[in-house]
């Protein structure tokens, strides 16, 4: 290793010399790069350690649509699913089997689950209340499901008209069928941090409920604060009592942003080394038995963090940007996304930049900020876009080449 001391000391002769030889060029950018990396370690250390992966779970199809008035149409929900595999994610929430009266929106699962294309290696898990809801996501070519239960007793009767103690009863069952069929099984707990219609929810109860789970055979806990109610404070305590009772490499977290504290929860639980994070696409979202409760947190939200703290997801961000704008001109709304938003706003002033450097000189294409971008393919012609509004949504393009703005 190359201290501080001798690193400067070698700069110094080197930039004495002069940069002019090829060698003492190539020798300089290594001790750069060397700096860098010491400096990403001390970084690391003051912050993490971090999971070096971490794995989305892509909730928007179930979680964020399931509370959409208008009906998505099936043909939508389908496209937006095979959108999302193609982006690399390897979860995709696809859909949920409970009763059309309670969730409207999610009546055309069978539709939905049997008319996206499966991607290899890319798990489709449906939500499942009961043995009804898992027999019919069974037949329609489930590989793996979801069940959920509460740590809040009123907010569990609410959601699935059962007391704690039915639902777990009703999910060993789910779960012993499930393993008979070779069916994986991902476990929820809502109300980790906070429940709508009880002032306190016991970290006990949290506790107890996932252990369950995860004794009936969940491979995963999925802590769901469902009414983003949760704070960093509030997350470390929670996954302290939890790092007692399970394994960490088998919890998963679940933020809601109503309070906008999602991303620096999801900063303490990476700090516990969790590894599986939920989101959903354009932070779409919301529970129907949590009122007020916005959606989950938006996965751009959560990629722009995780490139920033070195940790690879394996999703492309291009990809996933196009999917929700795409989305959200679906639903007629702006994206949730903070990221979105910011770079919806500096491609749209990259725009008119770009449209006032066409007029005054029509031969320079080089229509973006010099000293911050970076050119992105987004796949997207912005000469098919329609309107000036569609234009505010897509990143600006000289050559058909889109181009994200940082
Ligand atoms: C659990 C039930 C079904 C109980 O509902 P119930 O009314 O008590 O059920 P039941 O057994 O008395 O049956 C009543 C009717 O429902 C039917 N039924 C019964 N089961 C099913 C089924 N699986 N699929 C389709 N139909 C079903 C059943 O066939 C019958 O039909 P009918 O004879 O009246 O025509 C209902 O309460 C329900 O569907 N609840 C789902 C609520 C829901 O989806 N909530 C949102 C998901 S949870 C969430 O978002 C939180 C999470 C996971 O994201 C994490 C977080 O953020 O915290």
């Amino acid at each position: 290793m190359i201290s501080n001391k001798i690193f400067s000391k070698a700069t110094k002769s080197i930039l004495t010399l002069g940069i002019k030889n090829n060698n003492i060029n190539r020798t300089f950018i290594s001790l750069n790069n060397n700096n860098k990396e010491n400096e990403f370690k001390r970084f690391q250390n003051r912050f993490g350690p971090f999971p070096e992966y971490v794995k989305i779970v892509e909730v928007g199809p179930r979680d964020g649509l399931q509370n959409e008035k208008i009906i998505v149409p099936t043909v939508d929900k389908i496209q937006l699913i095979n959108r999302l595999a193609q982006t690399g994610l390897s979860v995709v929430e696809a859909t949920s089997f409970v009763s059309p009266k309670w969730v409207p929106q999610m009546a055309d699962n069978k539709e939905v689950l049997r008319g996206i294309e499966k991607v290899e290696g890319v798990s489709y898990p449906c939500l499942t209340p009961n043995i009804q809801g898992f027999r019919a996501a069974l037949d329609a070519g489930a590989k793996e499901i979801a069940l959920f239960a509460a740590a809040s007793e009123s907010f569990s009767k609410k959601n699935i008209n059962a007391t704690i103690e039915e639902s777990l009863a009703r999910y060993k069952d789910v779960c012993d069928a499930a393993r008979e069929n070779g069916i994986k099984v991902r476990g929820y707990v809502s109300c980790v941090l906070g429940c709508p219609y009880e002032q306190n929810v016991p970290i006990s109860k949290v506790v107890y409920v996932s252990k369950k789970l995860y004794e009936f055979g969940c491979y995963e806990i999925s802590l769901g604060d469902t009414i983003g109610i949760g704070t960093p404070g509030a997350t470390h305590k929670l996954l302290q009592a939890m790092s007692q009772a399970i394994p960490m490499s088998a919890i998963a977290v679940h933020f809601h942003d109503t309070y906008g504290q999602a991303l620096a929860n999801i900063l303490t639980s990476l700090q516990f080394g969790i590894s599986t994070v939920d989101s959903s696409v354009s932070g779409l979202g919301g529970c129907p038995y949590a009122k007020g409760a916005t959606g989950n947190v938006a996965t751009e939200d959560v990629l722009y963090m995780m490139k920033d703290l070195g940790i690879n997801c394996n999703v492309d961000m291009n990809k996933l940007m196009d999917v929700s704008l795409w989305i959200s001109k679906k639903l007629n709304r702006s994206p949730s996304s903070k990221v979105s938003l910011a770079l919806s706003h500096k491609a749209s002033n990259s725009i008119s930049n770009s449209d006032s450097n066409t007029n005054t000189n029509t031969n320079n294409t080089n229509t973006t900020n010099k000293s911050s971008e970076i050119p992105i393919n987004c796949n997207t012609n912005i000469n098919k876009m329609a309107s000036e509004k569609e234009k505010q949504h897509i990143f600006i393009s000289s050559n058909n080449q889109s181009t994200l703005v940082f």
